[in-house]
């Protein structure tokens, strides 16, 4: 391994013989917003010894040394400036909005005097070429071996000419018509089995919604019939909209278009078919990769995501996973906004409810909604895989931000890494602990500043690169459907509650009074009023049975898109300088009390930098690091509460006894001491790991 460290520091700062001891803490000085000391260059970093003479060096910014004000050598003064966040090479773009979009990073000079450049002053040849491909090449190559190309078709137009298609399937009957829905399962996906009537179902990877083959289907047995059914109905609820759909579709092409067409709540509004409408397949070739923050002006609500390949249902184990032609509708969970709670953008984010509405809407209520949402579609067509781990896959998605937002490139995609968990519970635990901490991370980790950091307890400046990658939310699947015919049964179990009790009533009363002889004794199912008192719900198990929540491997997976950062490192590769800012990731993050609990080399990503400069112009000589993979992931305070969680388990507050108090007090020391323990001891173990990884031995650990 070479000895080629470059960030290194040179100066020592010359004390004076009758100088104060300094003293702890050392002063503030100029500091990055994660509150760690900050130099512009190499040579605003210092070697000071607390007294004169003494052998200990500690080592200061030069903001540090003019706050202890001690000048005894006259070094020449340099102007104090602040750190500078860096831009990324612009792609978003609102028309009329040049205050905020298209700026190039201005660069630093000594005084950071340079006002950012806009996108439109710099020749791109990047944008000349991507323009053209956009608009000449209407079949571009795929990405995937499998993959049919992309067509420009939109993919509501799609949907709607295919299933116009379907009837004229040579008088198959609806059985074999709704095989054709299903396709191949990916086992670069799944790597779980595929039956063989799937395959004949086949419609590839790279399809948009318009995906179903307009091919007679082969004949199949009576056995794999039956399954089909089985698996029609399993999935009858996913697909109900689309038959809505398509009966819409195929009528419309015989009946006056005034008619009136019953939707369902998962339909899409008027503005989601606008949003869908203008929606092209992804051209992954082309497409750039979103690395500016989305404003929170314009951040999605809502995503409909195009997923003919059934990626959202991921690692479903037996047989294929569902075509899906109308996009799926999603909603933002994370992270929560102002507006979500404000009446006239009121948006139900709750991770627990799948309606993106607080009370069941009429269709009035959901299209006017829908106006006000900033609505995205994501395309997972063909969307190619950047990596896949124990418990999810990460794929390169196709983005199209909430209008007005659109791109400096002309291409109205972006693209995002898209996190899909498989089925399992655990799976999606991990999945919902990620989006949980992301959600957390507060933006310095998701940032890149000029100049260096002195992170303790490095002995040399590290560059102050984004920690992570950047967070564009995390998406659960809506079914209003469903939601709608849960809120409605608990509706009637509390009539049904609400009835039996006046009943019951009723008969103590008669009873009281001695009115009525028959009551008094049993009523006609031979319960007393008494006995009644001590119902025990029978109604509501039959309910629970008729409606048990879905099955996790039943439900679409919940999306989490990141910034596209890379492939993993390979520290043996790497310089010196390399690795300790690696390295300088694993502190910073434990500084803003995060412990990742899943340290590897796949889990740090390298990319080509600097990000502030066009793509093409980049290079992994000046690579940019990210630490991905939250799962495991452990925050401090969340820390504490999910012990704190356990107070709510014994019941709500007011009617605590004196035994159950204690037993509250116990659960909070012990919350608080298993908090420190871990505190003290997760960082530290999770450290002495990254050195091992990261071949960092220089620190005491
Ligand atoms: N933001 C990203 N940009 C580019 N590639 C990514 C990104 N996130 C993940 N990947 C790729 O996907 C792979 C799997 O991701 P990740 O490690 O997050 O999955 P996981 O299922 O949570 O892993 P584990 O097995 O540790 O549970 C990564 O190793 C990486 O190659």
């Amino acid at each position: 391994m070479n000895s080629d460290r470059e960030r290194v520091i040179l100066h020592e700062w010359p004390r004076d013989p009758d100088g104060p001891t300094v003293r702890e803490p050392p002063p503030q000085g100029v500091r990055t917003p994660n509150n760690i000391p900050w130099g512009h260059t190499l040579d605003d970093f210092y070697w000071i010894r607390p007294f004169p003479g003494a052998k200990l060096k500690s080592i200061w910014t030069r903001s540090m040394l003019d706050e202890f004000g001690e000048n005894f050598g006259e070094q020449p003064g340099v102007p104090q400036v602040e750190p500078r966040r860096l831009r990324p090479w612009p792609l978003l773009k609102v028309p009329n909005d040049d205050a905020l979009f298209g700026l190039v990073d201005e660069t630093c000079n000594r005084d950071h005097s340079l006002k950012p450049r806009r996108f439109h002053a710099v020749k791109s040849t990047v944008f000349e070429s991507t323009k053209e491909k956009i608009e000449w090449s209407a079949e571009p190559a795929p990405m995937n071996d499998d993959a049919p190309p992309a067509t420009k078709e939109s993919i509501l137009e799609g949907a709607v000419k295919s299933q116009d298609r379907l009837p004229e399937d040579d008088g198959k009957d609806d059985e074999s018509a709704m095989a054709e829905v299903f396709v191949q399962a990916d086992d670069n996906i799944t790597g779980g089995f595929v039956l063989e009537s799937s395959i004949e179902g086949e419609t590839g990877d790279r399809q948009n919604c318009t995906g179903l083959r307009s091919t007679s289907p082969k004949k199949r047995d009576v056995k794999t019939n039956m399954m089909w059914r089985q698996v029609v109905k399993k999935f009858s609820t996913t697909i109900a909209s689309d038959l809505n759909l398509m009966i819409k579709a195929e009528d419309d092409t015989k009946k006056d278009e005034s008619e009136v067409i019953v939707e369902t709540h998962d339909d899409l509004t008027p503005a989601e078919r606008q949003a869908m409408e203008s929606f092209m397949t992804t051209d992954y070739e082309t497409v750039q990769k979103l690395e500016e923050r989305i404003p929170e002006e314009y951040f999605p609500d809502i995503l409909l995501v195009n997923d003919p390949s059934g990626f959202t249902m991921s690692d479903v184990p037996f047989l294929s996973r569902p075509s899906r032609m109308l996009p799926v509708r999603y909603k933002r969970v994370w992270p929560k906004l102002k507006r979500d709670g404000e009446p006239a953008t009121l948006f139900n984010n709750d991770l627990h409810c799948p309606s993106a509405f607080h009370w069941t809407p009429t269709q009035t209520e959901r299209y006017a909604a829908s106006e006000c949402r900033r609505i995205a579609t994501l395309d997972l067509s063909g969307a190619p895989l950047l990596g896949k781990g124990g418990h999810s896959a990460v794929r390169k998605a196709g983005i199209r931000l909430p209008v007005p937002l659109t791109t400096q490139t002309g291409d109205p995609h972006v693209s995002v890494a898209a996190k899909l968990a498989f089925s399992l519970s655990e799976d999606r635990e991990l999945l919902e602990n990620e989006g949980r901490i992301y959600d957390t991370f507060p933006d310095h980790l998701q940032e890149s500043y000029c100049g260096y950091n002195l992170v303790a307890s490095m002995d040399h400046p590290v560059p102050v690169g984004a920690c992570v990658p950047k967070f564009f939310g995390y998406y659960v699947p809506v079914q209003e459907e469903e939601e709608a015919s849960r809120r409605q049964e608990a509706l009637n179990r509390i009539k049904k509650e609400v009835e039996r009790r006046r009943e019951r009533e009723a008969k103590r009363e008669a009873k009281k009074i001695g009115v009525d002889e028959a009551v008094e004794s049993t009523d006609a199912d031979g319960k007393s009023a008494e006995e009644e008192d001590d119902y025990s719900g029978e109604d509501d198990e039959d309910n629970f049975y008729e409606h048990s929540p879905l099955q996790d491997e039943e439900i679409r997976s919940p999306i989490l898109l990141l910034e596209e950062c890379g492939t993993p490192i390979e520290p043996e590769e790497f310089s010196e300088d390399e690795r300790s800012e690696c390295f300088s990731l694993v502190l910073r993050l434990h500084h803003a009390d995060f412990v990742h609990n899943s340290l590897y080399p796949r889990n740090i990503l390298r990319q080509p930098g600097p990000l502030t400069v066009r793509p093409s112009e980049r290079s992994l000589k000046t690579p940019s690091f990210r630490i991905i993979d939250f799962g495991r992931g452990e925050f401090v305070p969340l820390f504490v509460e999910k012990f704190l969680e356990i107070l709510w388990r014994l019941g709500p507050p007011m009617v605590w006894t004196r035994e159950e108090m204690e037993r509250v007090k116990e659960v909070l020391e012990m919350g608080k001491e298993e908090a420190v323990r871990w505190f003290n001891d997760s960082p530290g173990s999770e450290l002495r790991k990254a050195a091992r990884i990261l071949y960092v031995n220089d620190y005491q650990l």
